[in-house]
């Protein structure tokens, strides 16, 4: 069977194998299970999303589930299309946020995945980070919380008193205010002073330096599912280097690396990760405070502590295609939102 628009796992590893001009690994491409109802998976996903996400073995693994994937045509009404049991999707506009909130409400039994309303949440770095600093979140496994921040909106030559106001300790993180995809939006910088802030263009949260040992994990949710990734980040700075140094310095995109930390040789205090019980605990809290299944964690531990961590970005739909087993991870839950609407289904 063939449904329209769905993308085959052949096609898939054509298209990746042509974009990267590399080898062609072959796949298997079994039959779908003899099941009552397939389950058929509306995407609409910018195609950098599609290359990293779509991966051929995620396509494999979910037609021997009986899970079909099919892109969505943005220049056909949604009504139009489908039907779909899920819709994925990951796009930026306000008019894609209002065609999708509508198809949502008048098709209560799609789950879509998630509503546009709490991704929105996570498009601006102070409102993504208030559920985690409401939750103060402290236990007997550990402490989270949110490093100190000042929102800038306007003005930037006013910057140097608002950070003597606030009391700000310095190194600062310089990140734009809004995060829309765009890589301006990932354009960070690290500033030693806060005359030199000045330079930089607001809207902008400023965000306290927190020394982490030089790695970040990655709290990667998928449903219920948690997975835990390191991955490199900013080396500590030293009060020396403080005293020594001033000015703004960009730097690159170092934790979104493929490039993973799991196996680098660390210090066992900096590379241990944080208790399970405490990630279940901040997991199950935002996901419902946020209203979303689909997002990652930035998380720092505070070189020299055992159990104190900062959260700081959370993102929508990231990179799920680096998270080690997503082909089975993401299968499963797919397979656990119907089952779980079944079992919802009042008995006729
Ligand atoms: N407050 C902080 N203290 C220490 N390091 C930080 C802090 N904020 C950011 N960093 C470092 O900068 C990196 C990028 O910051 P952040 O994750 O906020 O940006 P982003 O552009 O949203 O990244 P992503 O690619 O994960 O979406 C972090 O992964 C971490 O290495
Ligand atoms: O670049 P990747 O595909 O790996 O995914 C990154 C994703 O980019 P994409 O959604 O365009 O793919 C980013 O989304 P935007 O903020 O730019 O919307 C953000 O979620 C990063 O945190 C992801 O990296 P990860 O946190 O998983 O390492
Ligand atoms: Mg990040
Ligand atoms: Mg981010």
């Amino acid at each position: 069977m063939r449904l329209n628009g769905e993308i085959q796992p052949e096609e898939e590893e054509r298209k990746v194998t042509d974009s990267f001009n590399s080898q062609t690994y072959s796949i298997g491409i079994g039959f779908p299970h003899s099941q009552s109802h397939d389950l058929v998976v509306g995407y609409a996903l910018t195609s950098k999303k599609k290359k990293s996400f779509l991966q051929p073995k995620l396509l494999c693994l979910a037609r021997n589930k009986g899970i079909f994937f099919v892109a969505i045509d943005l220049n056909r009404p949604l009504s139009d299309q489908g039907p779909f049991d899920v819709v994925l999707h990951k796009l930026s506009g306000k008019d894609w946020c209002a065609n999708i909130e509508n198809y949502r409400q008048k098709n209560p039994e799609v789950t879509v995945l998630d509503p546009p309303y709490a991704i929105e949440h996570l498009h601006n770095r102070q409102s993504m980070l208030q559920d985690v600093a409401d939750l103060n979140l402290s236990d007997c496994h550990g402490k989270v919380g949110v490093p100190r921040q000042l929102v800038i909106t306007k003005d930037p030559s006013s910057i140097p008193c608002e950070v003597n106001k606030a009391g700000l300790k310095l190194p600062l993180v310089a990140k734009p205010l809004v995060v829309d995809g765009s890589a301006k939006s990932h354009e960070l910088f690290l500033a030693y002073d806060q005359f030199s802030l000045a330079e930089l263009e607001p809207p902008l949260v400023l965000q306290e330096f927190v020394n982490h040992g030089g790695i970040l994990f990655k709290v990667y949710i998928v449903g219920e599912i948690i997975k835990v990734v390191r991955r490199f980040s900013l080396p500590n700075v030293s009060k020396r280097e403080l005293e020594k140094v001033a000015g703004v310095f960009r730097f690159p995109r170092v934790s979104s690396a493929a490039a993973s930390a799991d196996d680098a040789d660390l210090e066992p205090s900096v590379a241990e990760h944080p208790p399970q019980p405490l990630l279940e605990n901040l997991a199950r809290e935002l996901r419902l405070r946020l209203g979303l299944r689909l997002f990652n964690i930035d998380m720092i531990r505070e070189h020299g502590t055992r159990d104190v961590f900062y959260v700081i970005d959370i993102n929508y739909f990231p990179g799920y295609g680096k998270m080690p087993d997503y082909e089975h991870i993401f299968t499963d839950f797919l397979l656990s939102l119907v089952q779980s609407k079944h079992k919802k289904r009042p008995a006729a």
